[in-house]
C-alpha cells in the first residue's frame, strides 16, 4: 500500500495496489478469450465498481463499450439495508446485447440478485457477472459470478472503490477499515 494514504485508519491490508493490478490483468485475458468474437457492453455499478471498470476496461484487448447503473443498499453504514434503489439506469437498450455487469463486491448477493433479475427481463443476448471481491455469504448464496477477483473475509473492506460513508475509494490498496473509524 502506498502507506501516506491514511494508514492509521486500516486494521490490516488483504491486497496491496500490485496484487489487485495484476488479478484485474488475469481476469481481463479471461474475459477477452471468452467474448473474443462477441460485441461487448460492460455495466459498471456505481459509485464501487469506477476504480474496477477503470482497470478492467483498460486491460482489454477487445471491443466493448460501456454503460453503467447507479443502485445503493448500504446508505452510510456497514449493513446493507435490504433494500435496493435504482438511483440511475442504463443509458442504453440491452436487448440482444451480451452483458457484463462489472462490481466492486459482492457481500450479502442482495444487489447482485436484485440487478441480475432487473436485466434478465430486458431480454440481453448474455448476462454475466465480474466482481473484484466476494465475501462468503455470496459464495454461499445462489449467486452465479463469472469471473471473481478475490475471496475475502466477512468483514468489512474499504479502497479501490470501496467505501465507508463515501470515504477511502480513492485507497489503492483494500485493507479492513479500524473499528474506531465507526464505532
Ligand atoms: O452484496 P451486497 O450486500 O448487496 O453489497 C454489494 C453492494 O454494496 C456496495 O454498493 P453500495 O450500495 O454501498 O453503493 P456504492 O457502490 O455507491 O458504495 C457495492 O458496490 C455493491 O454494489
Ligand atoms: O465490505 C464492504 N465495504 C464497502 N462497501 C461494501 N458494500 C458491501 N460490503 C462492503
Amino acid at each position: 500500500m502506498d502507506d501516506t494514504q491514511l494508514p492509521g485508519d486500516l486494521t490490516r491490508v488483504l491486497y496491496s495496489k500490485e496484487e489487485v493490478a495484476a488479478r484485474m490483468r488475469e481476469l481481463a485475458a479471461q474475459i477477452d478469450e471468452d467474448y473474443a468474437d462477441q460485441d461487448l457492453l460492460l455495466v459498471g455499478v456505481l459509485n464501487g465498481a469506477v476504480m474496477v471498470m477503470a482497470d478492467l476496461s483498460r486491460a482489454l484487448r477487445i471491443h466493448c463499450r460501456m454503460d453503467w447503473m447507479a443502485v445503493s443498499s448500504y446508505g452510510s453504514g456497514t449493513q446493507s439495508s435490504g433494500v435496493v434503489r435504482i438511483l440511475k439506469d442504463l443509458s442504453t437498450d440491452i436487448t440482444g446485447v451480451h452483458v457484463l455487469v462489472v462490481e466492486d463486491i459482492i457481500d450479502t448477493g442482495l444487489t447482485l440478485s436484485y440487478l441480475i433479475s432487473n436485466l434478465r427481463s430486458r431480454n440481453p443476448a448474455s448476462l454475466k457477472v465480474m466482481t473484484a471481491f466476494r465475501k462468503p455469504e455470496a459464495a454461499q448464496n445462489a449467486v452465479e459470478v463469472a469471473y471473481v477477483g478475490f475471496d475475502i473475509p466477512n468483514e468489512f473492506v474499504v479502497g479501490y472503490g470501496l467505501d465507508y460513508d463515501g470515504h477511502y475509494r480513492n485507497l489503492t490498496s483494500v485493507g479492513t477499515l479500524s473499528p474506531h473509524v465507526y464505532s
